[in-house]
């Protein structure tokens, strides 16, 4: 069943030098209990399209499209509603979330907050005890709760932040860069607790990583996007080892997992930068620094298309059958 879906969503924020389009027309579904991972280097509209979902955009951006949640328009429905279903039906982790956390109350006391607020019937002593116990499955001791955030690590208050984020049992978490601001140590173990978490539950998870790498540890699929729009999609682990997209392929080598065999198999890396969002190359997006591009890149824009099972690209070259590799 599906649980989100982006149905030709478009942002495009308001600025000093123009109109800058951030998302260009994404469309992208997520099933209940699935977990998707979106790629994509810095600026290529990951954030946008994560914050479009709980509406949490600057005023200046201008949103047009569907954003589905269990058939509902959260881009269409009032302010009431809205507040409803945060916490409840889809909840984000941010990168540096931790930073997030009020410092002059105690960790237990935050957690228990949101279950408190969207659950009446929950008494005080109720939402303690369950904010416990949330502590104690994100890895630390109930007594943590009578804490004040600066007693923690960096790497624990991620921790809670995930258990704040699941207090309310939502139906959908998001995880924006949730463990880049940690050591690779800590990222690691967060990132297996965020997978163990939604699976034990049930929940759907879009992660969010400009690391392709770490998204094929964690996700059953993975979306890759390139100046605003996904050029990629398939089951994570192939689209990490065998990419149908030079964009996917140079994404790969340029964070290859160290010790697997993958990761020799896209020579290269990633070389020069994204485009400016204000001056986008005619035809495809990528072709300023694709090694495989044809005459046809620089005339059209390829269209997302099946290149083979339930892997989809926006590639004349991979629509062709041809390597995407140079
Ligand atoms: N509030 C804003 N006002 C104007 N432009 C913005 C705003 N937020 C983001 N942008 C621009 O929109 C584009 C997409 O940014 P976004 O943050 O969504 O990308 P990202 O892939 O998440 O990158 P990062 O990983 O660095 O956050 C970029 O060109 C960025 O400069």
């Amino acid at each position: 069943m599906t649980l989100l879906e982006f149905k030709d969503l478009r942002v495009t924020y308001r600025g000093s030098r123009g109109r800058l389009p951030a998302v260009r027309g994404v469309d992208l579904a997520v099933d209940a209990g699935e977990t998707l991972g979106i790629a994509g280097e810095s600026g290529c509209g990951k954030s946008t399209l994560a914050m479009a979902v709980l509406r949490l955009l600057p005023k200046s951006a201008e949103v047009s499209g569907q954003i589905l949640l269990d058939g509902e328009d959260l881009l269409a429905m009032g302010w009431g509603r809205l507040r409803a279903v945060r916490w409840t039906g889809a909840s984000i982790v941010f990168q540096g979330a931790m930073h997030s956390l009020n410092a002059v109350q105690r960790i237990g006391r935050q957690i228990a907050e949101p279950i408190l607020v969207h659950e009446p019937k929950t008494t005080p002593a109720q939402a303690a005890k369950r904010a416990e116990a949330l502590l104690e499955r994100v890895g630390l001791p109930p007594s943590r709760a009578r804490s004040f955030p600066h007693e923690l690590s960096g790497g624990q208050r991620q921790r809670v932040m995930i258990a704040m984020a699941l207090a309310c049992d939502p139906d959908l978490l998001i995880a924006d860069e949730a463990t880049t601001a940690l050591d690779v140590m800590v990222q690691a173990q967060v990132l297996r607790l965020i997978s163990d978490l939604v699976r034990e539950r049930g929940v759907g998870l879009v992660m969010i990583s400009h690391d392709l790498s770490v998204l094929s540890a964690v996700c059953d699929r993975a979306a890759v996007m390139y100046a605003g729009r996904i050029v990629e999609q398939g089951p994570a682990h192939e689209v990490f080892a065998q990419a149908r997209h030079p964009y996917s392929a140079a994404l790969g080598a340029a964070f290859p997992v160290i010790g697997d065999p993958a990761a020799r198999m896209h020579p290269g890396g990633l070389a020069g930068d994204p485009p400016d969002p204000l001056r986008l190359p005619e035809g495809c997006s990528f072709r300023p620094r694709c090694a495989v591009a044809v005459e046809r890149c620089g005339a059209e824009s390829p269209e997302l298309l099946e290149v083979g099972a339930a892997r989809v690209s926006a590639c004349f070259v991979a629509q062709e059958g041809m390597p995407v590799v140079g």
